[in-house]
């Protein structure tokens, strides 16, 4: 177990959690931190919503063009950010008068990040996270990882779900979850950045979200790998339903509700991802599925393709959850990509060791 967290709160707990004052903190000043494509739209949509936004910003040419031209160069440039917000490179100017802080760098720079930051963290400044992955090396997913930085008892919240970053820049209908084990915290975030185009669900189960929305980046590389190896719908749609199936195994494994893994983080997430033409990850895969290497691919982009580390991660966290014989056989998705990353198999021979599985029960 990489948690020492409960994964589920009991139903009173819950309880709790949805009913403190949601809305108290409204119209605070936020610091968001990572200026890449979820940084920007989570800044665009909290400032539309009247707050004060401070973009925390590595690279000072991408600060400066966000304050004299009001879009970010590299990322989602085709959206004008509002007077509210501001960027900065200036840790202590962001966090000087703010209350919240939302953290959108990806899960493999975010410990060197989040340790910059962390002096300028006012230690009841809740954070709400929309980072999906898990670490290498510690496979920390982000609630450990901010845990172990902010320590565990930190008011955090962990944003995960369908949500593209220029559908919710362009103000398309979005629907997400929110989990926390801060009593209050999850329906305070929600009060916060629901709108009448975007739209927030709560739960207790950090856990789960935080594993959907990990895996799924993993099972959108299989079905990018699936289009770009020209197969068609029948084996995208079980391609996609089995992912899940392992997603959830992962899941309950971890401490997990199947109920969350049913939900906007799990299914609805790789859905998202799976079938539709947005995702990074698919994208990765569908190029790694006609026949480009790894090395070329990641090379071309100057966005984060997050189920690349993570499907490391995510084996390595199975081996250490899940003793069972044959892992390879329970998981032959999330086992497939890995090692078609690793250069151990090509897409076309992954394709072929799952179609030649034993064959089994369905669960
Ligand atoms: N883009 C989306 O649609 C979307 C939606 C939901 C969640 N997310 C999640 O949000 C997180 C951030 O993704 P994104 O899409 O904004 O990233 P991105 O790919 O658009 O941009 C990469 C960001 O990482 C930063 N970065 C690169 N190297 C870094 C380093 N060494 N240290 C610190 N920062 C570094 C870059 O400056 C840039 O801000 C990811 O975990 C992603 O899964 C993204
Ligand atoms: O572009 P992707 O694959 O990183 O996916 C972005 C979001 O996680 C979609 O919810």
């Amino acid at each position: 177990r990489v948690s020492t967290r409960p994964a589920v709160l009991s139903r009173a707990g819950s309880l709790i959690a949805m009913t403190r004052d949601p809305g108290a903190r409204e119209r605070g000043k936020f610091v968001v931190l990572g200026g890449g494509s979820f940084g920007c739209a989570m800044a665009l949509l909290l400032a539309r919503k009247g707050h004060r936004v401070d973009l925390l910003v590595r690279k000072p040419q991408v600060c400066d063009q966000i304050n004299e031209q009001r879009r970010n160069p590299l990322h989602l440039s085709e959206f004008e950010f509002p007077a509210l917000v501001r960027a900065t490179t200036d840790p202590a100017e962001a966090f000087a008068d703010a209350q919240y802080m939302c953290h959108a760098v990806p899960v493999q720079f975010s410990r060197a990040a989040l340790t910059e930051v962390k002096p300028h963290i006012a230690p009841d400044m809740p954070i709400l996270s929309l980072s999906k992955g898990i670490e290498q090396g510690s496979l920390s997913l982000m609630c450990d990882l901010l845990g172990n930085i902010v320590g565990d008892e930190h008011p955090m919240a962990f944003l995960s779900g369908p949500a593209f970053a220029r559908e919710i820049a362009a103000e398309l209908a979005t629907a997400v979850v929110i989990a926390s084990h801060t009593p209050g915290l999850a329906a305070e975030f929600g009060a916060i950045l629901s709108s009448d185009v975007f739209r927030c669900y709560y739960t207790p189960d950090v856990i789960g979200v935080e594993v959907g929305g990990a895996v799924k980046n993993v099972i959108a590389i299989a079905a990018g790998m699936c289009e770009g190896l020209g197969l068609g719908t029948n084996a995208m749609a079980a391609l996609v339903t089995r992912g899940c199936s392992e997603t959830r195994r992962l899941a309950l494994a971890l401490g997990a509700s199947a109920v969350t893994i049913g939900g906007l983080s799990g299914v609805g997430d790789t859905f998202g991802t799976c079938f539709g033409p947005l995702s990074r990850n698919r994208q990765v895969g569908v190029r790694l599925g006609q026949g480009e290497s790894l090395r070329e691919i990641l090379a071309s982009s100057n966005e984060v393709a997050e189920g690349v580390a993570t499907s490391l991660s995510v084996v390595e966290l199975i081996k250490q959850n899940d003793r069972s014989y044959r892992l390879d056989l329970k998981f032959p998705i999330l086992f497939g990509v890995a090692e078609i990353l690793q250069g151990k198999r090509t897409p076309r021979e992954g394709l072929l060791a799952l179609m030649t599985m034993p064959l089994r029960i369905e669960d």
